[in-house]
């Protein structure tokens, strides 16, 4: 893809890149079109589900406070990108994650295109209550595999988080509002370091089982290697279908693209042993969009030095 900024490649397939002729002439577009268009690689998915969390897990490491209004502008940007989900916000405590302070005004303000699901992050009753009155339509809750990890993030033991999502996902349910998890430390944590595939089975399995209808694996602090990645994902789905699951992989050690890609792989493999669908999640650092929020969308991948987000993927077999 010559010149096109490296993170672009992360959130486009080459095929849309081409088809909607973004920097590339419609000649060479359009020889390449043809050919590719129809072939698919073999062993990888045929379609891949994005979900962008850059407006939540990219602006929340954000050191100076984004305005609200810019993020929603951000926010609105991606929903004509034709990004399916994208998360916006997380309702959670504002002396935790002063950045996420403007939750419900986030939520409020942002245009919800049709066809774009905007679900934000709810740790526990309060944060769900809060998310529904702003008009939040699907949650996530957020665990770890890793007891530290929990302790520092969430303020409890693994155990008690349960109990805690436990109640939200139940509360959800009455209202038919959709719950996703997280299992954050799937392949490693800042401060146990190995964590064991079993680990994560097991708190993926509690998520799943109390109704999570995802569980998105995260490879938090980006430690995560192919080999990893491989370990856990077949421990988990030992436990948990493969279209109910996701990765989230942090690119701090530029290794997100391959993990990303055995994830793929190892999806695709169980999906033509079994059913259907997968899901994966990846992440890049951008920083220019709050310096130039009225450009195209596309401008903001091009440095790869700020804040990190993450783009899920899903795929889905006929
Ligand atoms: C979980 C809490 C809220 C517990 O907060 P807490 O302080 O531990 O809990 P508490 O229940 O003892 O409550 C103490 C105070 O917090 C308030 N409180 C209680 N709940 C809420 C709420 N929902 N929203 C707003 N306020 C809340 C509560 O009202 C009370 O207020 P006070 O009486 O002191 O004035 C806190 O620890 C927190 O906000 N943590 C931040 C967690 C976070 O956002 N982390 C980053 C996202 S996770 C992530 O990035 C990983 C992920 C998902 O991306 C995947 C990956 O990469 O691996």
């Amino acid at each position: 893809m010559g010149t096109v900024p490296s993170a672009v490649k992360h959130c486009l397939s080459y095929q849309q890149l081409l088809r909607e002729h973004l920097w590339i002439g419609d000649s060479v577009a359009g020889a390449l079109d043809t050919a590719q268009e129809t072939s698919q690689l073999p062993g990888l998915p045929e379609y891949v589900k994005i979900v962008e969390v850059g407006p939540r897990d990219g602006l929340q490491n954000e050191k100076v406070i984004v305005p609200t209004d810019i993020k929603i502008e951000f926010i609105n940007q991606l929903s004509q990108t034709g990004l399916s989900v994208i998360e916006v916000t997380s309702f959670v405590s504002s002396k935790w994650v002063p950045q996420m302070a403007d939750h419900t005004e986030v939520m409020k303000g942002i245009h919800q295109y049709p066809g774009v699901r905007y679900p934000v992050l709810t740790p526990n009753l309060q944060g769900f209550h809060r998310a529904v009155a702003a008009g939040a339509t699907e949650i996530s809750v957020f665990g770890a595999a890793s007891e530290s990890f929990s302790k520092k993030n969430i303020n409890c033991s693994i155990e008690e988080s349960m109990e805690k999502f436990e109640e939200v996902v139940k509360s959800a349910r009455h209202m038919n509002i959709p719950t996703r998890g997280y299992v954050s430390c799937a392949l490693g944590c800042p401060y146990e370091g190995n964590i064991t595939p079993q680990k994560v089975t097991e708190v993926s399995k509690k998520l799943y089982g109390m109704g999570c209808y995802e569980i998105s694996l995260g490879d938090t602090t980006g430690v995560g290697t192919p080999g990893s990645m491989k370990r856990m994902l077949e421990s988990v789905m030992k436990e948990i279908p493969s279209s109910a699951l996701a990765v989230h992989c942090h690119d701090t050690y530029g290794q997100a693209l391959a993990n990303i890609l055995t994830a793929l792989q190892v999806f695709f493999s169980y999906n033509s042993l079994y059913s259907c669908g997968v899901g994966c999640y990846f992440s890049s650092f951008v920083s220019d969009f709050i310096c130039v929020p009225s450009l195209s969308l596309f401008f903001f991948f091009c440095n790869e030095s700020g804040f990190q987000f993450c783009l899920p993927f899903q795929r889905h077999r006929s």
